[in-house]
């Protein structure tokens, strides 16, 4: 029979199989799980047993998906929609044989050597002042990755002490309410404005990057724009006729290539500059980190050992949950505070790359991939939780460290008492016998019970780290690009985007003009002239 039949054959046997049952077979849990440097991956609380892993083993075979990794790897052009490479491994390589890599390794020198001497003082602001502040103007690729970056070293204590009188903020909205909300209360005399944007031509970025420059100079008024400009603005894109068209200097553009997808480019300048700018050299071990799973991903990409490949193993599940048990969502639950801002980098992430009509031929998906959503836990569990437990049925992906940043370990217990039984109280749930051997009332037994059978796997880090945010950065970047290669998609692409950005230019004109006779939104539109 073949392999997709017998995956399916596979896939309505075990929803059969209550994980409650599964569960109590220590064994099989024991062989659920996968360690590399103390990260434990377990998916014991999957839809999976012996079988289904040796069927999804042999269906990456079959497929070519460690041919696929390699092809990644080696600079091929798998974006084939756009004939580019997708090589954002190079950007965190500690070496290469390949022909760019002194370029990645020069701009990499030329950031932290630029960020050295903010941080230091070397490099003023126009007044004389210190550059205390950031503004990073970028949206979507060019802002979610940094931002959950950011957020997650906040508290890091290495990260904490290095930032000491420093602000870092980003503006990404048009909305011209976040302009208000990332220049409060800042000097822009203390502000190096970074212009974050691969194509340098996003209607939103653009707007923000020109009302920003607008701010500096109309606040510094003792010397010409030329020369504030100058000084307080950097950008970060790959287009370098467009940042000399908007008046910044070379020497103040970090570069980087049309072979780093948006939402892959945290670790190429897109990141690099806001963060080496204000958490300085620390940044490196975050940049190893991403290495070190770089590395696993592709060295364990083969027959003999894709089990201890957790990226892999990652996008293995996450296929397997939605295209053959077809749970359509996934939650992604960070049991750390720090990580407030992880769940929306990776919903444009996973979203973005694999939220697709068609494959890679042209021919149409029925299923691709899933909707991702995300709060912290414990947050989520008093929002959210309540469908996961009781509604329609999630995968979760739970994350969790051993030691926190803080030293408050009686209340990290408690969170962490959390992370643990969260993914038992979605597998096992709760039984009408058990509820009234607990005397419950026979009309609440409905309300209260809990089917169970609702799967989720753990990552469970040693601490957030700055190298373990480097890896789970990492993690996520190729358990995406694993579920686009098992479904043949293009995950580097995202045409789907224009369409609104177009119609939104149109409307544009439409309501400088004021005419909207006929127009699909023309109640709208005349309703939001008429109130405006
Ligand atoms: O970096 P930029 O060229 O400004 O692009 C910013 C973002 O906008 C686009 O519309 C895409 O949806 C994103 O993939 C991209 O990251």
């Amino acid at each position: 029979m073949e392999i997709l039949a017998r995956l399916q054959n596979q896939a309505n046997q075990i929803k059969q199989i209550h994980l409650r049952d599964l569960l109590s077979q220590r064994e099989r849990n024991q062989v659920c799980t996968a360690n590399f440097e103390n990260i434990l991956f377990d998916y014991s609380h999957s839809k999976v047993c012996q079988t289904t892993l040796d069927l999804l083993g042999e269906y990456a075979i079959s497929t070519g998906l460690f041919d696929k990794i390699r092809a990644m790897y080696e600079g091929q052009h798998i974006n084939t929609t756009e004939n580019r490479a997708v090589l954002h491994v190079l950007l965190r390589a500690q070496e290469s044989q390949h022909p760019q890599f002194p370029e990645v390794l020069q701009i990499r020198e030329r950031i932290k050597d630029f960020a050295g001497k903010v941080r230091n003082g070397e490099i003023l602001g126009v007044t004389g002042k210190p550059l205390f502040n950031i503004l990073c103007i970028g949206i979507g690729g060019s802002y979610l990755g940094p931002e959950f970056v950011a957020e997650a070293l906040k508290t890091e204590p290495n990260c904490m002490r290095e930032s000491i009188g420093r602000n870092l903020r980003f503006l990404a909205n048009v909305d011209p309410v976040d302009f208000l909300r990332a220049t409060h209360e800042l000097d822009p005399e203390e502000t190096l404005v970074v212009i974050i944007s691969k194509t340098f031509t996003t209607a939103e970025t653009m707007m923000n990057a020109r009302k920003a420059t607008a701010w500096l100079t109309s606040h510094i008024t003792s010397h010409p724009s030329e020369k504030v400009i100058e000084h307080h603005v950097c950008a970060v894109s790959s287009n370098l006729q467009k940042t000399k068209e908007f008046g910044i200097q070379d020497e103040r553009v970090f570069g980087f290539w049309d072979w780093v997808g948006g939402r892959y480019s945290v670790t190429s300048a897109v990141g690099l500059v806001p963060l080496y700018l204000h958490y300085g050299p620390q940044i490196d071990l975050f940049l190893q980190g991403a290495n070190s799973i770089d590395r696993l991903f592709l060295e364990k990409a083969n027959l003999n050992q894709w089990k201890e490949n957790i990226p892999l193993l990652m996008g293995l599940l996450g296929w397997w949950n939605t295209q053959f048990l077809e749970y359509s969502s996934r939650a992604v639950l960070p049991y750390s505070q720090a990580l407030v801002r992880f769940a929306a980098h990776i919903q444009q992430l996973d979203m973005e790359s694999n939220g697709k009509q068609c494959k890679k031929d042209g021919t149409p998906v029925e299923v691709s991939g899933p909707i991702v959503f995300g709060e912290p836990g414990t947050n989520g569990q008093h929002s959210f939780y309540q469908l996961m437990h009781q509604g329609r049925i999630v995968q979760s992906e739970f994350i969790g460290f051993c030691q926190s940043h803080s030293s408050d370990s009686e209340a990290h217990n408690e969170l962490m008492s959390n992370f643990f039984a969260q993914p038992d109280a979605l597998a096992l749930g709760k039984t009408t016998e058990e509820l009234r051997k607990e005397n419950c009332p026979d009309a609440l037994v409905p309300h209260k019970m809990f089917k169970g059978d609702r799967p989720s796997f753990s990552l469970l880090f040693p601490a957030l780290t700055v190298n373990a945010c480097g890896q789970l950065l990492a993690l996520y970047e190729h358990r995406v690009a694993v579920e686009g290669f098992l479904w043949d998609l293009n995950s580097f692409d995202q045409f789907g985007v224009e369409l609104g950005k177009t119609l939104a230019t149109k409307v544009k004109q439409a309501i400088a003009s004021e005419t909207f006779e006929g127009h699909p939104s023309e109640n709208l539109l005349l309703h939001y002239i008429n109130h405006r």
